[in-house]
């Protein structure tokens, strides 16, 4: 099993390293982000689709010649700036992530617009359910975090209200209580008419969290 303590490093790269990299990276997930929808509605013809096979290929082989091994985990500095590039949800360099930019209100409410394009599809023409729940994990977890609890997904449910759109929507979530080391949050998603999907989600700090934290407010 992946050790997922080790995942978290603090990699120690000074701001504008960062910045460089996020410049050069992120817009490498938007152009891999751009050619799923395109996948699916291409109408080229089998000279092209033969040619634009051969492009992707030559990139494919420029980009694994020098890359990491196994997931981005999530990284950080000494001045707590935490990056999960790999996020499926959120995630600068991931091309399967929406990607989901999660703002923060002054009173711990959590938000975001999003797009999902034509890859996010269930049934004909709405939102795949997986991927609702997906968003909503990430916001849901999201406000947990923010409320001073950051925990694993312990429970998710989820009411499908009505078909979920494609293409521009918003999802919230807002801590509800602490009890211990789980925090409950509850949250939507809503498209042009309205709410979509509620959440309610169960959220649970791990051992190992409970403990840093524990050991790190005794050092205050
Ligand atoms: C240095 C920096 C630190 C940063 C740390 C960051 C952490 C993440 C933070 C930020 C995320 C941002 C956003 C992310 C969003 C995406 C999140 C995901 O997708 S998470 C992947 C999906 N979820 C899993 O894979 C969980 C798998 N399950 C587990 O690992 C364990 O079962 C876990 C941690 C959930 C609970 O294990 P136990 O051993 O700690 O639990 P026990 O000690 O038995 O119980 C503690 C309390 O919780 C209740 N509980 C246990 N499991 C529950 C459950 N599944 N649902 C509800 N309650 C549960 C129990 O009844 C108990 O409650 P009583 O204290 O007695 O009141």
């Amino acid at each position: 099993m992946t050790d997922v303590v080790s995942l978290y490093v603090n990699d120690g790269l000074p701001e504008e390293e960062i910045a460089r990299q996020a410049a050069l990276y992120g817009p490498l997930a938007e152009d891999i982000r751009a050619l799923i929808p395109l996948g699916i509605s291409s109408r080229a013809d089998d000279d092209e689709i033969r040619r634009a096979r051969e492009h992707l290929a030559a990139a494919t082989e420029i980009l694994e010649r020098r890359r990491d091994s196994g997931p981005f985990g999530t990284r950080f500095n000494d001045a707590g700036h935490f990056r999960t590039w790999g996020n499926a949800a959120a995630g600068l360099r991931n091309a399967v992530a929406p990607p989901l930019e999660v703002h923060t209100d002054p009173d711990g409410r959590v938000w975001t617009d999003f797009h999902l394009h034509i890859g996010y599809e269930g049934p004909a023409g709405h939102t795949h359910g997986g991927v609702s729940a997906l968003v909503l994990d990430q916001v849901l977890g999201d406000a947990a975090r923010v409320g001073g609890s950051p925990g694993m997904t312990g429970t998710l449910t989820l009411r499908y209200r009505k078909p979920t759109p494609l293409g521009d929507l918003h999802a919230e979530a807002k801590l509800d209580r602490i009890e211990g080391r789980k925090a409950f949050v509850t949250g939507h998603i809503a498209g042009p008419d309205g709410i979509c999907v509620e959440a309610e989600g169960i959220f649970i700090a791990p051992q190992w969290i409970a403990d840093a934290r524990a050991k790190f407010e005794a050092q205050d």
